[in-house]
């Protein structure tokens, strides 16, 4: 109910004048209905098939004496005439209706979007590490699709409910008695669908979980692919893959299945009700013939539309899991913001290190409930236009230690400063701002090498795009390709080997013009030729810009200024390449000395 509450808010923020002018149509196209049922009284006395409250002082007596000073036949056509616009009207209210309600459900749901993306998009990086990001993409997908589904039924919900209202208003108005005496049957019906109502929403709770296993699944096997085929893992897949389809199958019928035996029920009840109050209706109600026609009128249209409200809240129960997950991620996300004032994004600027960045007694742990720590009492200096590498075996803490510098992750204990002053929310953005950060995994666009350079500087000159490919060494292999820069590089950049990417990236790095590069095993896939182009590239950088670079490779880091060496999240060592490598039985001796055994 808190959701369906939630979504009527929404709807009254984001729509407001257009839901109340399409509450307005809604209402307009029930009274047309209902004035066109009550032209059956005159019409039905005047045709002299029955004489309807001749004399009686009812609203259907009323009704049928209103035509009586007029003579027959044009009465009938008046009757008629009257009956036609009505209809006309109807039709036209209708037609707008359909229109309003798209714009309501349209911008509603773009507003949706944007405010979840926006949210996701400023949450912090704590938030990815904690979710599954085929769930964030399942609830931006199937689960914004569901949503808007279940907009679009809220609207028929609401268009039949004010219908139901206006005819019961008429029916009542007519003879309150006998309508009451039907709304008992109706109630009696609608306690008997709760049970109905509740499955239907587990039931849709169970679907939003197959949607997500199922995009996580296809998104991970189809990244995997060469995994699994390589390593001949299809037939395990193909088995997973039908499992879940047939889970996904069961669920469709189940929520049929319930839908349909509801449906059933409701029929056979209704039936059977519909006979007990006509008995009892005739009964108790003889003296007024009138009344009781219109009434059944009335009713018998009604009765479908209690059917298909019925099968509405069904339906609307078994996609609120659907808006449940999409609220869920919305207030994560929200709750995770990184930057409170979304200000700060416009009027960042760029910091300049002038002298040093620091971490001084940070610990960081991923499980906030857990004593095992990821990085533990980490002094450390970086200065500022100087290389400063950072080493240790794999699962020391490196990539860590980076992403606690670049203020992606938030030390549980300890402080960055920058130049003395506190790594916060007000100079975070500054501060990411001046770095360019190449993983060891680069992310390209599936589009042409131009447009994957220029995301970073949409002016750049064609003279500055090369200049960044002469430094990463790229510039050779962009030329001999037949479109060069306009060559199209596939998904991820797969059309080109895994050093050819780290090279463009580190071009894309270099051409944003950066006061801080951060390199975390940049140029692994690099051959020894390239890899030592790119050193003497980075060797001219020093002094004109900050470089922290993590590398396996130890060659890669010879003419570092300083080396930090890491181990089991612990800083062992600081100093200068030669003089590690002078320290025995030390850690950075120790892996030194595997790599020149390795080459
Ligand atoms: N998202 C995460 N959730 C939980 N633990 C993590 C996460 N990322 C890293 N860790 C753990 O934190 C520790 C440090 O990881 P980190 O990636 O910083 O090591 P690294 O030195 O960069 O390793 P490598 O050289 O293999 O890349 C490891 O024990 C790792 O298992």
């Amino acid at each position: 109910m808190k959701q369906i509450l939630y979504l009527v808010k929404q709807l009254h923020q984001h729509t407001g004048k257009i839901l109340y002018l399409n509450l307005i149509g809604m209402i307009l196209i029930s009274l047309f209905e209902g004035i066109g049922l009550l032209l059956i009284i005159p019409l039905i006395g005047m045709t002299g098939m029955m004489t309807i409250g001749q004399g009686e002082n009812s609203q259907a007596g009323y009704f049928s004496n209103l035509f009586n000073p007029i003579p027959g036949e044009i009465g009938i056509l008046i009757i008629l005439g009257i009956y036609v616009l009505l209809l006309v009207g109807q039709s036209f209210f209708q037609h707008k209706q359909i229109i309003l309600n798209a714009k309501i459900q349209q911008s509603f749901l773009r507003h949706l979007r944007e405010k979840t993306y926006k949210s996701i998009m400023l949450a912090n990086w704590e938030f990815f590490l904690k979710n599954r990001k085929t769930d964030i993409s399942n609830s931006m997908t199937t689960e914004l699709a569901r949503v808007s589904s279940m907009i679009s039924l809220f609207l028929q919900f609401l268009a039949a409910f004010v219908f139901t209202l206006i005819q019961i208003g008429f029916a009542i108005w007519f003879s309150a008695k006998i309508t009451g005496f039907v709304l008992l049957f109706g109630f009696i019906l609608l306690f008997f669908s709760r049970k109905f109502i509740k499955k239907a929403s587990a039931l849709g709770g169970k679907t939003t979980k197959l949607s997500q296993s199922y995009l996580s699944g296809i998104t991970d096997h189809i990244n995997g692919i060469k995994d699994i085929k390589s390593n001949t893992l299809e037939n395990q897949h193909i088995s997973w893959f039908h499992n879940l389809c047939k889970r996904m199958e069961n669920n469709v019928i189940e929520i049929i299945r319930l839908r349909t035996v509801s449906q059933l029920r409701y029929k056979v009840a209704s039936s059977v009700l519909l006979a007990v109050f006509v008995y009892f209706s005739i009964q108790l109600f003889q003296s007024q013939p009138a009344q009781l026609m219109l009434i059944v009128l009335i009713f018998a249209r009604l009765w479908p539309r209690f059917a298909g409200i019925q099968s509405n809240l069904e339906t609307m129960s078994s996609m609120l899991p659907s808006l449940h997950s999409l609220l869920d991620l919305q207030n994560d996300s929200d709750s995770a913001r990184e930057i409170n004032n979304g200000e700060h994004f416009q009027n960042a600027g760029r910091l300049q290190i002038k002298k040093e960045m620091t971490c001084q007694d940070v610990y960081f742990r991923y499980k906030k409930d857990s004593s095992i720590y990821a990085l533990k009492n980490i002094n450390v200096t970086i200065p500022a236009n100087k290389m400063t590498a950072v080493v240790g075996p794999s699962g020391a803490g490196k990539s860590t230690l980076i992403d606690i510098l670049m203020g992606l992750n938030k030390p549980d204990k300890g402080r960055v400063m920058v130049d003395g002053t506190l790594l916060s929310e007000d100079n975070l953005l500054a501060l990411r701002s001046a770095i360019s950060y190449v993983p060891q995994d680069p992310f390209l666009f599936n589009a042409t090498i131009r447009e994957n350079l220029s995301l970073v500087d949409e002016e750049a000159t064609e003279e500055q795009l090369w200049e960044a490919l002469k430094f990463s060494s790229a510039a050779d292999f962009v030329n001999k390709l037949p479109l060069g820069l306009d060559t199209m590089i596939g998904d991820r950049g797969i059309r080109l080997s895994g050093g050819e990417r780290q090279r463009l990236v580190l071009a894309r790095a270099i051409l944003r013009k950066p006061s801080i590069l951060v390199l975390d095993e940049a140029t692994s896939a690099l051959d020894t030729e390239n890899e030592k182009k790119i050193q003497e590239a980075l060797e001219e950088l020093k002094g004109k810009m900050t470089i922290i670079v993590i590398a396996h490779r130890l060659s890669t880091i010879r003419h570092a200024d300083q080396v930090l060496v890491l181990d089991q999240g612990e800083i062992v060592q600081t100093g200068g390449f030669n003089q590690l490598a002078k320290e025995k039985k030390s850690m950075f001796h120790h892996l030194l000395n595997n790599q020149l055994e390795v080459n």
